[in-house]
């Protein structure tokens, strides 16, 4: 079915079950991954070893190399599946440029040397314009993707012609695609429902119940919407399921490695400590110290933002932070 050239970047989990879409769809890709162990392992068994191993793969739908350049230079949809604290490191790898490339980003995170969304700084640092960028999000978990359990994601792109495009390599009957114009307010909502997923997940490691955590996922849908609102002023409905679909499967699922980190820290593990034992990236972290700085003077309008940084940043007692948040929620 191609009719532009696909390039995919990243090793993970998110990057294994993007590969398992297309590969579901019918589409030829090339896929970087700087894990020459892993290549080989894929190649011969048609497995990640490392991450969602369970999914099988027709190795003859794509080309596997850790030379990124090879990707990069022979495709003309790039799709970003590195986690954000790493994409600065991975990208600085390649000697070819992306100026003239098709960009979908499916990461959720900040860049932490930049503070900036992926979207933003594609274009600021390597020039590409916004209408040749996209987002690829939505509610959606690598490991439920490997079950084939029905995922509705969200393809955003300024031109439709490469969001349609895009939304065929990897729909499938497991997969639906929606699509939008607004790849700010898409990608905000990405980030931002994994601070609010921390919250939960401390909030849960503290023995608060249900009651109280669908209080704080209606609290954080009203400040993910006011927090948008400040930066890019759009009519956007956030009941949606790239706004409140997200923030709901990642604040309750139990796959979710934002939750999973909150939950620790809510249990009197330190940040050193959630980070070594956790295999995966939970990119909140990172999350919070840019959102805080973002929101600057106003971060009181943002108790929810406010009260993950003094927890994680400045490492004020999580119980005493949760019990002054109760007081702010309604
Ligand atoms: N996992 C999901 O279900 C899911 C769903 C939607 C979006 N996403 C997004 O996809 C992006 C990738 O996340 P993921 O789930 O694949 O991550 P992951 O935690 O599963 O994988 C970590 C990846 O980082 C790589 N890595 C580890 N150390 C590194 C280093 N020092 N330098 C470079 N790379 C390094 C690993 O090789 C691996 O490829 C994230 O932005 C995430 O928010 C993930
Ligand atoms: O596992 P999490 O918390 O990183 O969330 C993954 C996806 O973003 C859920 O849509």
């Amino acid at each position: 079915m191609n009719h532009y050239k696909i390039g995919l970047l990243g090793g993970g989990s998110w990057a294994t079950a993007i590969a398992k879409m297309m590969v579901d769809a019918g589409v030829q890709f090339s896929w970087y991954m700087r894990n020459e162990s892993a290549i080989e392992y894929i190649n011969q068994y048609g497995h990640n070893p490392n991450y969602i191993s369970s999914i099988e793969f027709h190795t003859k739908q794509f080309k596997l190399t850790s030379d990124i350049d090879t990707v990069i230079g022979d495709t003309d949809i790039i799709i970003l599946a590195i986690p954000s604290v790493y994409l600065l490191n991975e990208l600085g790898k390649k000697t070819v440029s992306l100026e003239k490339k098709i960009i979908f980003s499916a990461i959720k995170g900040i860049i932490p040397e930049t503070g900036s969304i992926v979207g933003n700084y594609l274009e600021v640092h390597h020039e590409i314009h916004y209408s040749r960028i996209g987002v690829i999000t939505g509610p959606c978990h690598a490991e439920e993707v490997a079950l084939e359990r029905l995922s509705y994601l969200t393809v955003a792109c300024p031109q439709k012609k490469y969001a349609t495009y895009i939304s065929q390599c990897i729909s499938s009957h497991y997969i639906k695609v929606k699509l939008t114009k607004d790849i700010i307010g898409v990608e905000y909502a990405s980030v931002l429902k994994n601070i609010y997923s921390i919250a939960a997940g401390i909030a849960h490691g503290l023995g608060y119940g249900d009651n109280f955590q669908s209080v704080l996922m209606s609290n954080s849908i009203r400040e993910m919407k006011q927090f948008i609102k400040t930066i890019h002023k759009n009519k956007r409905d956030v009941t949606e399921s790239a706004y409140l679909g997200d923030l709901l499967v990642t604040g309750y699922s139990t796959f979710s490695r934002n939750r999973t980190f909150g939950n620790m820290i809510g249990k009197g593990y330190s940040v050193q400590n959630t980070i070594m034992e956790m295999n995966m990236v939970a990119e909140g972290y990172y999350a919070i110290k840019s959102a805080y700085k973002i929101a600057g003077d106003k971060a009181t309008k943002f108790p929810i933002i406010e009260g993950m940084y003094k927890i994680l940043y400045e490492k004020k007692n999580p119980k005493k932070i949760l019990k002054k948040l109760t007081e702010r929620l309604d």
